[in-house]
């Protein structure tokens, strides 16, 4: 999106979005500052009425009324122009974090993978924030002295040419030197912010590892270790607390000298009878307002330029290119029998090294593929591909003679069920976790995919049942719980195609049985691929792809493969018996029988 290219064309964005509503705000604040300086000008007609000889009062009651009118005048219009800056900043802060979300859910998985995700929502949160902030200080703290100093100077050159002049000469002088030495000040801040956000980041880590600081009994040291931080921030926050109250004091004594010798100045023309006593009123009361409005506009100058560099900032990470998008023609994916097929297919994560070598795989309707092979292989690869999570560097995969790069990837994402070795679930209740599957799904409709994942028995044990909160990740269920209510959202899903990532391997054997149950049922009538680590879970598997480096070393029935003395996957299968008679050794009161190659006959039921 261009409007993320840079800070002022991110806020010219959102102000362009609601024109009138910018308008209005222009004009009221216009009428407030206007309004602000005419209140001192009636002051010196009030005055100047007072001392005329002979006063007329009929001119005194005017001039009052007048200076009264204004006043009012004035309030009224702040009073609208903050109610109407805060609707306007409300309205588009909602829209700013919503299409934030909607930018930001776009990117790929590695996006996230390379950002933390606290720190993403941060950032989220905070570009509203900086906007509202860029907002406040243009219309209220900038735009107001900059009116009130055009009002002051149209004042001045009514009562004095040369006084209008030296005021426009001190003005620019005073602001500007307090922007020169504010912008100095900036190190100190940017220090502060960059410290602020290492204690932001050390406490979410800590935070979100406190299992880790609970078991290693470090909450003590952590504390100590997170002080340290504390101080350091703490110490750069004081710094620049410090540098704006120095500057702050120089401004201070800046003014009274300045003041004071406009009035001996005005006194001076006064006494020699060129001006008249209201004109001496209104230069200094003006003088001095004009020159303390120089101070907040050097300091809203300041502090606008420090939210545009972290809008800048954050726009950086958030407004990165997407990577992979539709295409321009692309169209919803029809499955109709659900096969998958891979053509000469060669990927790798970044261009200069293959994980995937020319691999051509052809999967028919309805068949049981596990995937299998040593660490880094590229099984996993494989599962993303399909969901096109990643584009090969060259060849295509194809979902029912669709390349799944030219469908949209919401449809793509819809027919596919994945069960992943952590399932991830919301801080919701149970009900609304499966639905998470099939929004418009009836609370029967979960039922019956829980019954049928076999996890009905244990939500209806929890205290509220379907209605209990799983906690932060689902924290509150165990591993194989937690996994049962993956198979039921797969379920609810009702795909035709099912990947299934390792999804027992994390189970200890008496989890694995109870979720290799639902499993089964969920595979039934449908074509699953399976990245399996447990040979034992894809026994019964249709057809076993032995992988290495990339390559498809074996492809058959388990049964076959295991019949060849020499192959890959019958020494996998014997590595993990020998593995299972080892830790038979280790723990003697808790036999376990080896993993023998199992007969055609036991592969005909699934384990
Ligand atoms: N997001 C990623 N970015 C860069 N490289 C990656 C990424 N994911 C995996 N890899 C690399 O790609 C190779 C294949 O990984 P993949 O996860 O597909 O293998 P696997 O066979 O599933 O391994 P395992 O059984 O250990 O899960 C590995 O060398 C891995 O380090």
């Amino acid at each position: 999106m261009p409007f993320l290219a840079g800070p002022w064309r991110f806020v010219w964005h959102y102000v362009a979005a609601k024109p009138y509503m910018f308008l209005a705000l222009a004009m009221v604040v216009v009428g407030a500052s206007s309004s602000a300086i005419y209140v001192q000008y009636s002051m010196k007609l009030l005055i100047d009425a007072m001392t005329a000889k002979p006063s007329v009062m009929d001119h005194v009651y005017g001039a009052l009324a007048i200076f009264i009118g204004m006043t009012l005048l004035e309030s009224l219009l702040q009073r609208v122009a903050a109610f109407t800056l805060s609707s306007v900043t409300v309205q588009s802060g909602v829209n700013i974090r919503l299409d934030m979300f909607n930018y930001l859910t776009g990117h790929q998985l590695p996006f996230f993978q390379n950002h933390r995700a606290g720190a993403l929502g941060h950032r989220v949160s905070t570009l509203s924030g900086s906007f509202g902030s860029v907002i406040h200080r243009l219309f209220l703290e900038i735009a107001p002295p900059l009116i009130a100093f055009t009002g002051a100077i149209i004042i001045f050159v009514s009562i004095d040419v040369r006084m209008s002049i030296a005021l426009s000469l001190v003005f620019l002088i005073v602001t500007g030197a307090l922007v020169v030495l504010g912008f100095r000040g900036h190190v100190h801040h940017q220090d502060f912010a960059g410290r602020a956000g290492v204690v932001g980041g050390e406490l979410v880590d800590l935070i979100s590892n406190i299992w880790v600081v609970k078991a290693f009994a470090a909450r003590r040291r952590e504390a100590e270790r997170l002080r340290g931080f504390l101080l350091e921030e703490a110490a750069a926050q004081r710094r620049g607390w410090f540098f704006v109250e120095r500057i702050r004091g120089l401004h201070d004594f800046a003014l009274a000298l300045l003041v004071g010798g406009t009035l001996l100045w005005t006194i001076g023309r006064w006494s020699a009878g060129l001006i008249t006593t209201g004109d001496v009123v209104v230069v200094s009361t003006l003088t001095f307002r004009i020159l303390q409005g120089s101070r907040d506009l050097a300091m809203a100058v300041i502090d606008t330029s420090q939210q545009c560099s972290y809008l800048r900032e954050t726009l950086d990470v958030i407004g990165l290119p997407q990577t992979l998008n539709d295409r321009p023609n692309a169209k919803p994916l029809t499955v109709r029998d659900g096969t998958v097929r891979f053509e000469n297919v060669t990927f790798g994560y970044t261009d200069d090294s293959a994980i995937l070598h020319g691999l051509s795989i052809d999967v028919p309707a309805g068949q049981k593929v596990g995937l299998v092979g040593p660490s880094g292989a590229g099984k996993s690869s494989i599962l993303q591909l399909i969901q096109r999570f990643y584009d090969p560097q060259s060849g295509d995969v194809l979902i029912d003679g669709q390349c799944v790069a030219a469908v949209t990837q919401d449809s793509l994402h819809e027919a596919i069920a994945v069960v992943p070795q952590e399932v991830m679930l919301f801080h919701r209740t149970v009900m609304e976790n499966i639905r998470f599957a099939r929004p418009g799904a009836s609370d029967a409709d979960v039922r019956r995919a829980a019954e049928a994942a076999g996890c009905d028995g244990f939500i209806m044990q929890l205290p509220d049942g379907y209605d209990s909160i799983v906690g932060e990740r689902g924290t509150n269920l165990s591993g194989g719980q937690r996994q049962r209510i993956g198979i039921a959202r797969a379920f609810l899903k009702d795909a035709r195609l099912v990947l299934l990532d390792e999804a027992t391997s994390a189970l200890d054997t008496g989890s694995e049985m109870e979720v290799q149950s639902g499993l089964n049922a969920l595979m039934t009538d449908r074509t699953v691929i399976a990245v399996a680590h447990r040979l034992s879970t894809i026994a019964a598997f249709d057809r076993v792809l032995v992988l290495e480096e990339g390559r498809v070393l074996e492809d058959g029935a388990p049964q076959d493969l295991l019949a060849q003395p020499d192959g890959l996957f019958r020494k996998l299968w014997q590595l993990q018996a020998d593995g299972l008679i080892q830790s038979d050794v280790v723990l003697p009161d808790t036999p376990c029988p080896p993993l023998a190659p199992p007969r055609p006959t036991e592969l005909a039921a699934p384990l």
